[in-house]
C-alpha cells in the first residue's frame, strides 16, 4: 500500500483551522502512531520518523502525545512544536497511581466494544464501556465476535441494544473477513477507531482480519504499571486495508481490561438517561429512590416500566464515580510531596 495522505491520516478542517499560515510555513502537521518509552513515531505527508515525545510547551496532564494525536513539529529539527486540540481522548487514573493520568488514543471517531457471544457477553460491563465512550465523545458499536460459537447471537445483540437508545450492534466472525464486512462502515477514509474489550474477546484476530495481514504488533513495549509489575502494553494505529472501502486506522488498547470509572458523570448520565429522566420526577430533590414518598424510581419500578437489575447498575456505576472522582478531586487538591509508600 502507498503512503498515507495527510486526508487518508484523518487530517481534516478541525485540525487545519488549528494552525496559523506561519506555523505552517515553519511546521508540519504529523500524526502519532505508536507511543514508546520516550518516544513517539509519526506520519506525515510522505513523511515517517521517530522522535522524542517531550517538547518545550508542554502543561497540563494531558498534554503528551499519545496515539492518534495530531502534532505540529518544527521541519528543521524534527522537535514537537505542539499537540492539536483533540476531537476526543480516551484516559483514565495511571494504573497504581490515580494522581496520575494514562492517556490511551486521541483523536477516535468510533469505539468498538468488543464483546464475545460465548463467555464474555455481559451487560454490566457493556454499559460501563458505554459510559466510557459518551465521557471521551466518541461514538460507541457493540461488536459481539464469536457469532459462530452461540446458537442466539440475535438475542444477545437484542440485549445489547436495549442498552442505550440508538445504539448501533454489529454480530460478527471476527476471523472471517465475509462474516466481519459489516464494520466496514466505521473503517472508512480517514476514520479512526479504538478497540476495547476483555482478554480473549477477538480484539487482536478483528484487528488483523480488518489489516488484512496477520502482521498484527509485535514490537511490545515494557511499562511500568507502578506497582513494581510490568506489563507488556503495544498502541499503535494499524491501516484497514483488507475492507473495500476501508482504508481508515485501527488501535488496540491492551491494558484497559480493568475499568473503573472516574470523572465521568455526563457519561452515566447519558448512557441512563432513561432513569436519570425518571428520577427528575422524583416528589424530593435529593430523594435517595431508597423507599421514601414520592419516588417515581420506585413507582415505575412498581409498573414494570424500569428494569431493577438496570437501575441497581446504574446505582453502583454512579456510587462508584461519585467515590472515585472525590478521592481523584483530593489527590489533586493535595500538590506537593507525593507520599514515597501507600
Ligand atoms: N470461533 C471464533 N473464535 C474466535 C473469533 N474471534 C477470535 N476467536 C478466537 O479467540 C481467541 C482469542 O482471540 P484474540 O484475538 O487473541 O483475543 P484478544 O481480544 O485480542 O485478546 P487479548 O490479546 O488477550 O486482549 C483466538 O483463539 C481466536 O482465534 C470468532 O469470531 N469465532
Ligand atoms: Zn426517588
Amino acid at each position: 500500500m502507498s503512503d498515507p495522505t495527510l486526508a487518508e491520516l484523518g487530517w481534516n478542517a478541525f485540525f487545519r483551522e488549528q494552525v496559523s499560515a506561519e506555523q505552517s510555513r515553519r511546521c508540519q502537521p504529523v500524526r502519532v502512531m505508536s507511543v514508546h518509552r520516550g518516544r513517539v513515531t509519526v506520519s506525515g505527508e510522505g513523511f515517517q520518523d521517530s522522535i522524542s515525545s517531550s517538547f518545550a510547551a508542554q502543561a497540563g496532564a494531558e498534554d503528551r502525545p499519545t496515539v492518534g494525536d495530531w502534532l505540529l513539529i518544527d521541519r528543521t529539527t524534527g522537535t514537537i512544536e505542539r499537540i492539536l486540540n483533540r476531537v476526543s481522548l480516551f484516559k483514565r487514573p495511571a494504573p497504581g497511581d490515580d494522581r496520575r493520568v494514562q492517556l490511551i488514543a486521541a483523536n477516535v471517531d468510533t469505539l468498538f466494544i468488543v464483546t464475545s457471544c460465548d463467555q464474555d457477553f455481559n451487560v454490566a460491563r457493556l454499559e460501563r464501556y458505554l459510559v466510557l465512550a459518551g465521557e471521551a465523545g466518541v461514538s460507541p458499536v457493540v461488536v459481539l465476535t464469536k457469532a459462530d460459537l452461540s446458537p442466539s447471537p440475535e438475542a444477545l445483540a437484542d440485549a445489547a441494544r436495549a442498552l442505550q437508545s440508538g445504539l448501533r450492534v454489529e454480530v460478527v466472525d471476527g476471523r472471517d473477513l465475509t462474516r466481519s464486512v459489516s464494520l466496514a462502515e466505521y473503517c472508512g477514509f480517514g476514520q479512526t477507531v479504538a478497540l476495547v474489550g476483555s482478554s480473549g474477546v477477538g480484539k487482536s484476530t478483528l484487528v488483523n482480519t480488518l489489516k488484512g495481514s496477520d502482521s498484527i504488533a509485535t514490537q511490545a513495549v515494557r511499562e511500568d504499571d507502578g506497582k513494581g509489575r510490568h506489563t507488556t502494553t503495544v498502541r499503535e494505529m494499524h491501516r484497514v486495508a483488507g475492507l473495500v472501502d476501508g482504508g481508515g486506522w485501527l488501535v488496540d488498547t491492551p491494558g484497559m481490561r480493568e475499568l473503573q470509572v472516574s470523572e465521568a458523570a455526563s457519561g452515566v448520565a447519558e448512557v441512563f438517561d432513561d432513569i436519570v429522566g425518571v428520577t427528575l420526577e422524583c416528589r424530593f430533590a435529593n430523594c435517595t429512590h431508597g423507599g421514601e414518598p414520592g419516588c417515581a424510581v420506585q413507582d415505575a419500578m412498581a409498573k414494570g416500566d424500569l428494569d431493577p437489575a438496570r437501575f441497581e447498575r446504574w446505582r453502583k456505576l454512579a456510587d462508584e464515580n461519585a467515590e472515585n472522582t472525590g478521592v481523584a478531586a483530593v489527590r489533586r487538591s493535595r500538590p506537593g510531596k507525593r507520599p514515597s509508600k501507600r
